[in-house]
């Protein structure tokens, strides 16, 4: 059986009596992306920090590549670790491309990757302008730039699309998408989900420290039991008025059916019974939909909790 690149064991970190991340359990593979999601305070960054080996677990394991990665045997590992942290600073008197170079000098690597990785993240034009003279996205993107170094094999993005335009948000999914067809293994974390969830392969929900669920979309809207919405078009009252139909009726819009996954097939084949019918389109729950079904039903919980 091949290493996991990333695993953690009932790994948790407390700051005093504040659970920050209470116990998880999950691997990361090769070409593996992870995207990380969960409101301020989750316990994203303190995941990945335990993964960085900048912290160490207050219980459990976390193993990269392999070995503890606050222990100095890994030490040669980070130079495969691309980290982007979710406030970036850099020395401001330097220019970009001495920032760039000065970090790919300690990762082992020369000024020719620095001025080709500036140039990937589209800021060659600036690179010889002092930091200080950047504005928020190009200091994202130096960031980014400053990630990517090396082909890492693990890379820990913190916001990673902070700041960015949408073009630029477009190369970086398509960075992402490169590096694991490459074989890197990503774990990323955003506040912004409609974008993210085609680039991922699993989603990973945190919230007040606890692991909420964790899967690719597909099982997470299959355990969530989702509805599918249905939108027909050119049947007027004819769903009224089916016996079948009417039970699925949106209460927002009466030519929208939601229809549980598991009626899917059955509902598209009346559907397409119907003369008239004109169109029919059909969406799945999508990453937002199923990011809040599992916090709205962690609040339950913990109300009736409360309660209890
Ligand atoms: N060094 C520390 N000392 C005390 N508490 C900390 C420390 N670092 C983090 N915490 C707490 O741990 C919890 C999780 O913080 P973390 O930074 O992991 O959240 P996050 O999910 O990354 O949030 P955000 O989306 O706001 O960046 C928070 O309640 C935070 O206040």
């Amino acid at each position: 059986m091949t290493t996991p690149i990333v695993s953690l064991t009932d790994a948790g970190k407390s700051y005093n009596k504040l659970d920050a991340l209470q116990s998880v359990t999950m691997t990361l593979g090769e070409g593996e992306v992870l995207g990380l999601f969960g409101h301020n305070g989750a316990g994203k960054t303190t995941m990945m920090k335990l993964i960085l080996g900048v912290i160490s677990p207050s219980r459990g394991q976390v193993a990269v590549m392999g070995m503890a990665p606050d222990s100095k045997e890994a030490w040669h590992c980070r130079t495969k670790v691309g980290y982007l942290p979710e406030n970036v600073s850099f020395y401001e008197q330097l220019t970009g491309l001495e920032v760039l170079t000065y970090f790919a000098k300690l990762k082992g690597f020369n000024k020719k990757q620095a001025i080709d990785l500036l140039e990937q993240v589209g800021i060659t034009h600036a690179m010889k302008r002092q930091v200080k003279t950047y504005s928020k996205g190009m200091r994202q993107r130096l960031g980014l730039a400053q990630a990517f170094i090396g082909e890492p094999k693990l890379l820990l993005l913190d916001e990673p699309t902070v700041g960015l335009d949408p073009i630029a948000t477009g190369d970086f999914y398509r960075t992402v998408d490169q590096l694991k067809s490459q074989g890197s293994s990503v774990i990323l974390c955003s506040h912004v989900l409609p974008g993210v969830e085609q680039h991922i392969d699993r989603a990973m929900i945190l919230s007040s420290g606890q692991l909420l669920a964790m899967g690719s979309l597909a099982e997470l809207r299959h355990q969530a039991a989702l509805p599918v919405e249905i939108k027909a078009h050119g049947l007027n009252g004819a769903i009224a008025s089916h016996d079948h139909l009417a039970n699925f009726i949106s209460p927002v819009c009466s030519q929208t059916l939601n229809v549980p996954e598991a009626e899917k097939i059955s509902v598209l084949k009346t559907l397409l019974g119907f003369d008239n019918i004109e169109d029919i389109h059909v969406e799945s729950a999508n990453l937002e939909q199923v990011y809040q079904h599992y916090l709205a039903l962690h609040a339950q919980k913990q109300q009736a909790k409360g309660q209890s």
